[in-house]
């Protein structure tokens, strides 16, 4: 039985207190709204790629977008407070450099999930870019590094094996493994999955970082 058959024949549980809920951040109420928001500029980029709009439209657009760079930019915050990428739950942590990531099930050792790379991360024929594809894996591996009251770790390598193409506009489905511990060295690998068919695999190494190590 290979992993992925494990994952369906046993189903997790939600148990990962590293996650914190979309609700707070910070111990303060998310801003209502904010994940829609973000769910609105992944459909502008996946739009904006698959566009090749009139002159008019070109123009309106850009005035358009640079007005709403304009109204975020009065509410720019420090590291410490912002939101995209820290909403553990949101898909894709709220974080639209990467793909919608949902988890659906995880536990201190496995992470399950699935993902839909839209028309922003195409590469060519209807595939996903094969770049898109690491920052996925090192996105979940990462964060189930950081489960079961590990320390917070960096990446020191990522290797991904592309198996078959991954297309875009797809359900896929995600896995991720802690497979072993030597000392501060966090050995992880993961799944990427259309249907039964694998598409990636990957194996990475996280390294806890010392009291102290930024
Ligand atoms: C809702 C919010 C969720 C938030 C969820 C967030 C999820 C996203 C997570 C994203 C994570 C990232 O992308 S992090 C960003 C990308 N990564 C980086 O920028 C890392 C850059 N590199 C580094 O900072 C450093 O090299 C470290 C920290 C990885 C290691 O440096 P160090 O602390 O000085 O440790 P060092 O002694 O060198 O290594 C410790 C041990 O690891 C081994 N080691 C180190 N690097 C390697 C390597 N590439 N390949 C093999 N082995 C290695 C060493 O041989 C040694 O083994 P031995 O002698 O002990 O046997």
């Amino acid at each position: 039985m290979d992993d992925e058959a494990i994952v369906l024949a046993a189903p997790l549980v939600r148990t990962d207190p590293h996650r914190p809920d979309t609700e707070t951040w910070l111990g303060r109420p998310v801003p209502e709204g904010y994940t829609d928001m973000i769910d609105q500029v992944r459909e502008l980029l996946d739009r904006l790629a698959g566009a090749a709009p009139s002159a008019e439209v070109v123009r309106s657009t850009t005035k358009t977008v640079a007005e709403l760079s304009a109204a975020l930019a009065a509410y720019e915050v420090d590291e410490p407070d912002q939101l995209s990428g820290r909403l553990g739950s949101a898909a894709g942590r709220a974080q639209v450099a990467g793909p919608a990531l949902h988890v659906d099930e995880v536990d201190d050792e496995r992470m399950t999930g699935r993902v839909r790379f839209g028309r922003h991360f195409l590469g060519s024929n209807g595939v996903v870019h094969g770049g898109a594809i690491p920052y996925l894996f090192d996105d979940l591996l990462g964060r189930l590094a950081l489960g079961g009251g590990r320390p917070r770790s960096r990446t020191a390598y990522l290797h991904v094996d592309y198996r078959s193409v991954a297309p875009i506009d797809t359900e896929l489905r995600v896995a991720a493994f802690f497979d072993r511990e030597e000392g501060r060295k966090h050995f992880l690998r993961g799944t990427l999955h259309d249907g039964d068919r694998l598409c990636a695999e990957a194996t990475a190494l996280f390294v806890a970082l010392n009291p102290g190590q930024t």
